[in-house]
């Protein structure tokens, strides 16, 4: 063998050991690697396994980490739909001192908050409740509006809830009046015709309100309007028109008025002029067919506090 073809021999031995070396360091390094994925698939679940463990997740949006909600003693958000009457959930709720409390609210509100970006529902302000924005609530109410959510109150919450009729509601108003759209408040309430100071325009009657318990009865009242495309606009309203009330016994429940007096705008400055009506309460004996201790609105009156032209717009504190 010549000097090149023994240079050669030594080039090509020197490449081998450099591969088998390579060889082993990669078989070594893999060996490890699958090591170390044991050691940390068992130390944590996967995500996938975290994902199908949470209660209730459909998988169809991203788990965010959120800790999980403790159910309360008395707790009424938490409740299947109830096999007992309205009227013994009420006495139950009185007696165990519970009813909706401010720690639910909050997982109440991510849910209403979901629901309107699903639906597309005009922004409101960050509190959910009342928007200053009203410009993307241009709907103006009708009769069948108001039925539409007393139907779907008596289907969801309260099957022994008197249903009405269009002339019923109307019969809350003691006046001629109209909805109309204006900026910068949106929808308001107008006077049809003249009123004179101390007339009472508006009552409330136990039919007239709705009354919720549970934050979970009015999402399934809001689900209900959802599933119908007539309706479906309308679970932006009452996200907008929802107002809480403070029981004696300490706990809050949601009230909804089902007519035009949810319509009702305030005085904010001095170009909105002065409010004009004032509501009364009357307190009824605990015998009058009327009386709740846990209707919304159960006795409330509103009276004119000065006399009202035709086409001003009706006002009042809040
Ligand atoms: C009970 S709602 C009244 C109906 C409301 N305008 C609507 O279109 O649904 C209360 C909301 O109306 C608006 N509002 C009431 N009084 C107002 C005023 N004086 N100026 C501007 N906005 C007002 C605010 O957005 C408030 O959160």
């Amino acid at each position: 063998m010549n000097k090149q073809g023994k240079a050669a021999m030594v080039i090509s031995a020197r490449i081998h050991i450099v591969q088998r070396f390579l060889s082993i360091f990669l078989l070594v390094a893999g060996l490890f690697h699958v090591h170390r994925s044991r050691v940390l698939l068992k130390a944590q679940p996967s995500s996938a396994s975290k994902i199908s463990s949470i209660e209730g997740y459909t998988g169809s949006k991203p788990y965010m980490e959120k800790p999980p909600l403790r159910k309360m003693k008395n707790d009424v958000t938490n409740k299947n739909p109830p096999s007992i009457s309205f009227g013994e959930r009420k006495r139950a709720r009185i007696q165990s001192q519970g009813g909706i409390r401010s720690k639910h609210e909050a997982h109440d509100r991510a849910w209403i908050d979901s629901m309107s970006s699903e639906i597309g529902c005009p922004d409101v302000d960050s509190d959910g409740i009342h928007s200053d924005d009203p410009k993307g609530y241009t709907n103006i109410p009708t009769i069948e509006s108001w039925n539409a959510l007393y139907r779907a109150y008596h289907a969801t919450v309260d099957p022994n809830s008197e249903l009405m009729s269009a002339t019923e509601y109307q019969n809350s108003w003691k006046v001629p009046i109209e909805v109309k759209f204006r900026l910068p408040e949106g929808r308001g309430v107008y006077a049809k015709e003249f009123i004179p100071k101390g007339t009472l325009v508006w009552s409330s009657t136990t039919r007239n309100t709705a009354t919720f318990l549970s934050h979970h009865d009015r999402r399934e009242f809001i689900k209900y309007l959802m599933k119908d495309p007539e309706t479906r606009h309308l679970a932006c309203d009452v996200r907008k028109w929802v107002d809480y009330m403070h029981s004696s016994d300490g706990s809050y429940f949601i009230c909804e008025t089902f007519d035009e007096a949810v319509l009702l705008n305030n005085v904010r400055d001095e170009s909105d002029g002065t409010i004009n009506l004032e509501p009364q309460s009357i307190s009824l004996s605990t015998d009058h067919p009327d009386y709740d201790e846990d209707d919304c609105y159960g006795n409330d009156h509103f009276y004119t506090i000065r006399d009202i032209q035709a086409g001003e717009q009706l006002r009042i504190e809040y």
